[in-house]
């Protein structure tokens, strides 16, 4: 493997109980750009994204066989700490789901929990990590106020700084911005492109335009098999696969 690639599967199969969700995928996630992953409803896009820091492991049913590799260790290796998976390989979900506690705790939570103790450090690392997540102008007046009172695309935001403020190298977005209006999602839109000079990101989602907008790298995915994968560009210009095409120009939904 080499050093411009953070996440790699190889020949990755996983079934929940008897139904196969995923079939011999092998991909290369390439560092700090932005990868999503496209294909239609039911074909394996969040089944694959939760591969990469093991959230599949929650659910009982779900097996997998082949190799996952994040900067080149096998996460599967016996002496892999999976909550250090889940620390440098960050998620955030279609909803956004903060803590019923202030923006600053959300922001803290996970810094507390690896021992962060001084109020200065705390400080500073939810500092940052809103002004990462591009929300600091508008919260700085309100930190120890309800995560829950934010808007929607707010609470977005504060979920992705919770996730970077235990400085991760990976976020995972799962259809970040199918709950939020348009100008939420342009602001969530700028923010993962500019999160990409410092992480790697993969987002699903269902929405082809939003890919083509952020992403440097898209995965087609049809019935749980990775049919294609390339440059954005290449990918919705001029695809090698008669299905990545019949897909991008709307024959099928
Ligand atoms: N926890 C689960 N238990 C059993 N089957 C599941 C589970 N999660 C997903 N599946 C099945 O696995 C297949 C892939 O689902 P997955 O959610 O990964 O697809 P997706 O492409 O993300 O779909 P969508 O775009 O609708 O979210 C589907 O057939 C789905 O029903």
């Amino acid at each position: 493997m080499d050093e411009s690639t953070t996440l790699e599967t190889r020949d990755l199969n996983l079934w929940y109980g008897t139904k196969q969700a995923l079939l011999d995928i092998s991909i290369r996630i390439p560092k700090n750009t932005v990868t999503a992953l496209i294909g239609p409803s039911g074909c394996g896009k969040s089944t694959l994204l939760r591969c990469f820091n093991r959230m599949n492991d929650l659910i009982d049913s779900a097996r997998i066989t082949g190799q996952i590799l994040f900067e080149g260790d096998d996460i599967y290796a016996g002496h892999t700490d999976v909550y250090t998976i889940r620390e440098k390989i960050g998620m955030v979900f279609q909803k956004p789901n903060p803590f019923p506690k202030s923006i600053y705790e959300n922001v803290a939570y996970g810094p507390r929990i690896h021992g962060v103790r001084r109020k200065e450090v705390l400080d500073d690392i939810v500092e940052t990590s809103l002004k990462r997540a591009a929300l600091w102008d508008e919260v700085e007046d309100r930190l120890h106020e309800p995560a829950l009172a934010l808007s929607g695309g707010q609470q977005q935001r504060l979920c992705i700084a919770r996730s970077l403020a235990v400085e991760p190298r990976v976020i995972l977005m799962d259809e970040p911005c199918s709950a939020l209006d348009p100008i939420a999602t342009a602001k969530i839109e700028d923010l993962i492109i500019r999160l990409a000079r410092d992480y790697t990101v993969v987002i699903v989602t269902h929405n082809m335009q939003q890919a083509a907008r952020i992403s440097e790298y898209t995965g087609f995915m049809y019935m749980g098999r990775l049919v294609e994968f390339d440059r954005t560009q290449r990918i919705f210009e001029d695809p090698t696969e008669e299905l990545t095409e019949n897909y991008i120009t709307g024959r099928f939904g």
